[in-house]
């Protein structure tokens, strides 16, 4: 029987580059995860699909998922919902493919609850100066919402500890490449407890 996927989530704070690196991540042909598009009320930005980047649903759609128990964890950021739908995780972890989360914060936090088996990854900016850099160069907000950010993001670097490993975002690719060894490197960790090793001893 083949084992079950590894669910791995990327987070950290608004403007630290989680949707840049997991681009990065999913552009490169020999990565092997299962992206898990998420729910959002947010409107669709230009160029974006739905279905592709998000599954993109009223406000009305959106709680009747979370009263129907369809999301694994979901977090109103910025004045919308987002979440992520449980029954593909469910499903492509029970195939044995691995799944990737990019999430914020409140978001992971729901699934280090209910699924500490998974692989939490934070990124972390290089500095606070440079996090802000990007809010301001990224020109999506305005200097009230970034400022709002900036506090926000201080409460949750105080708590990247509670994370399996932290990744510098200095460059994007160096960032990619600590994330995808470290994803390796957690399957090779787990092959310990394979029955399939298991059987192999009992049987020489
Ligand atoms: N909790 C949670 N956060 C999500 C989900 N999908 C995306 N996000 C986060 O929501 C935030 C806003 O995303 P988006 O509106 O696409 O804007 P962005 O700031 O340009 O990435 C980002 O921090 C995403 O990581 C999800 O399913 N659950
Ligand atoms: N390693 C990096 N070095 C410099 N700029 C970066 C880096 N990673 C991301 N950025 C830039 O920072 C801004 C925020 O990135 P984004 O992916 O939107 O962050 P998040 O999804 O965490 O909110 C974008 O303008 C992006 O191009």
């Amino acid at each position: 029987m083949k084992e079950k996927g590894l669910l791995i989530v990327l987070s950290g704070p608004s403007g630290v580059g989680k949707g840049t690196v997991r681009k990065a991540i999913f552009s490169q042909e020999d990565t092997k995860f299962e992206y898990s598009i998420s729910m959002t009320t947010r409107h669709p930005r230009e160029g974006e699909v739905d279905g592709v980047d998000y599954f993109f649903k009223t406000r009305e759609e959106f709680e009747a998922l979370i009263e129907q128990g369809k999301l694994l964890e979901y977090a109103e950021f910025v004045g919308n919902y987002y979440g992520t739908p449980v029954d593909y995780v469910r499903q492509t972890l029970e195939e044995g493919n691995d799944v990737f989360l990019e999430i914020e914060v409140q978001g992971a936090q729901q699934v280090r609850d209910k699924f500490p088996e998974g692989l939490f990854i934070f990124l972390a900016p290089p500095s606070l100066s440079e996090l802000q850099n990007r809010l301001v160069t990224r020109g999506t907000e305005t200097d009230d919402l970034i400022q709002g950010r900036m506090n926000t993001a201080r409460k949750e670097i105080e708590m990247m500890n509670l994370y399996d490993y932290i990744v510098e975002n200095d460059q994007i690719e160096h960032a990619v490449g600590k994330i995808k060894s470290i994803v390796q490197a957690e399957h090779c960790k787990r092959e310990r407890v394979q029955q399939r090793y298991l059987n192999m001893l009992e049987v020489e």
